[in-house]
């Protein structure tokens, strides 16, 4: 009698590589775990190092993906930041190579490729071996339109008046402005690496957006008549699957549980770049005056800022942040608006205080605070590049956590609203869930 595996047809394969950092990984394989329960087989790639980071992590990846590793070509994920220049050249000319071999190796044959758009070199790959490249954006989609539209906004080498920039970036994101772009547009290097990562996305077969349509619907309706590609929204890419599986023994849930409804601060500046010492140091100073509970993750030496903050708060060196931000304790979220935090944030229904550092942060902090009104902006009256006080995140953390004023009520109102629209395109019939499908068909038609 021939065994049942070999009666049923081989799955739709799909070989997914992420850009190697944590706000970009998590994303990809979020999204390859709902690829793989839509039917397809889906392979991600990682470096060596990467796959034993997530192996060992406490929140290790769902099984229902398979992984292969290539080589560790590039420099380690420990000190990156050190040099980033020097990390992105070597994402830009090492991982190539590597991962063409790799697929020669896979079985079944890919029927196409998943890549981040900021695997420059992907879509030659594609072409090469003639497979399908869709490419997946882990910003928001107003990143990727503000950047696309480059030459519009900025002029060929910036010469556009800065009057005239901002009124522009202020149709494309409320209140967005010149300071909060200028991290991308001066410094050569990354002006480059993003307007060079558009150019080739304009390659791809689709471009797959991390985000969700009720969020930003006027940019990707505008974005769907420019790309002259398929766009797919399939956010938010956050673990919420596995939400409901994972056991609630840690130390730190514990504590939440003892917690009263809405009192605790959560606080976590991302997994990448960090604030000053000086600038934690006045964070930490900031919250302990302003007398509200906190659970906060800092990695590295924690000791002095548990020592400083009494008995008011937790330091964590890393948590399970989506299973804290739904924990009933937790009344608000003290982030650096990283996309995956933000989305994750908003999943739950909690409001921000937002405190952007790079990036895309800044224009992620202006939908929080502008458009959608579901936090405050703790730079507001500082500005970028300038110590923030005790005193200013005492007065903000108050504000932010006050569930009975008028301001705080509005905002929570407001996040439990926007909560239910992420919850609904989710579901079957949903705008993620049906981008997903569609995503999944696309693929399959490739073979
Ligand atoms: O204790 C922790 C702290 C973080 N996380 C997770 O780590 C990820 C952090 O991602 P994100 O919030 O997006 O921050 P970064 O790691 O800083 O993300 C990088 O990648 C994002 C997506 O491209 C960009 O939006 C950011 O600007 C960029 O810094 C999220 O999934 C968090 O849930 C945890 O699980 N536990």
């Amino acid at each position: 009698m021939a065994s049942s595996s070999a009666q049923s047809p081989k799955p739709h394969h799909i070989v997914a590589m992420p850009f190697p950092g944590r706000g970009l990984i998590n994303p990809l394989l979020n999204l390859s775990c709902h690829l793989s329960t839509h039917g397809l087989l889906v392979t991600v790639v990682l470096t060596e190092e990467w796959l034993g980071l997530l192996s060992t992590s406490p929140t290790p990846p769902h099984p229902v993906v398979q992984f292969r590793s290539i080589p560790n070509v590039i420099p380690s994920e420990h000190g990156r930041a050190a040099d980033y220049n020097g990390f992105l050249n070597a994402v830009n000319s090492k991982l190539e190579e590597p991962f063409e071999r790799l697929l020669e190796d896979l079985d079944p044959p890919p029927a196409a490729i998943l890549a981040d758009t900021h695997l420059l070199w992907m879509v030659s790959v594609g072409e090469r071996r003639r497979l399908p490249v869709y490419s997946l954006w882990t910003m928001p989609a107003a990143f990727f339109s503000l950047f696309y539209g480059f030459e519009d906004i900025f002029g060929g080498d910036c010469t556009v008046a800065s009057e005239e920039i901002d009124k522009i970036l202020e149709q494309h994101v409320k209140g967005l402005n010149l300071g909060d772009v200028s991290f991308v547009i001066c410094s050569a290097t990354i002006k480059k690496w993003v307007l060079d990562t558009l150019f080739w996305a304009r390659g791809a077969k689709g471009v797959v957006f991390a985000s969700i349509y009720e969020l930003e619907p006027h940019i990707i309706d505008s974005l769907k008549s420019k790309l002259s590609c398929p766009v797919y929204t399939v956010g938010p890419c956050i673990p919420y699957l596995t939400l409901k599986d994972k056991p609630c023994n840690s130390d730190y849930m514990q504590w939440l549980d003892s917690q009263p409804i809405n009192s605790v601060l959560y606080l976590s500046l991302g997994s990448f770049l960090s604030v000053s010492v000086a600038q934690m140091d006045e964070i930490v100073t900031g919250l302990h005056e302003s007398g509200i509970r906190f659970l906060m993750v800092a990695r590295g030496d924690t000791s002095h800022v548990q020592a400083k903050m009494g008995s008011t708060g937790l330091v964590v060196q890393w948590c399970d942040q989506l299973k804290v931000l739904c924990h009933p304790s937790i009344g608000g979220f003290f982030t650096h608006c990283g996309w995956n935090s933000t989305l994750e944030c908003l999943f739950a229904g909690k409001p921000m205080l937002t405190f952007p550092l790079f990036l895309d942060q800044p224009l992620n902090c202006k939908l929080i605070a502008n458009v959608w009104k579901v936090g405050l902006n703790v730079k507001e009256e500082i500005g970028d590049g300038c110590l923030v006080g005790g005193k200013v995140i005492a007065k903000f953390a108050k504000r932010l956590m006050d569930v009975e004023g008028m301001e705080g009520k509005e905002m929570r109102k407001k996040a439990v609203e926007l909560s239910e629209v992420v919850h609904r395109a989710v579901e079957e019939g949903g705008s993620s869930y049906c981008s997903i499908s569609a995503f999944v068909e696309d693929v399959c038609s490739s073979f």
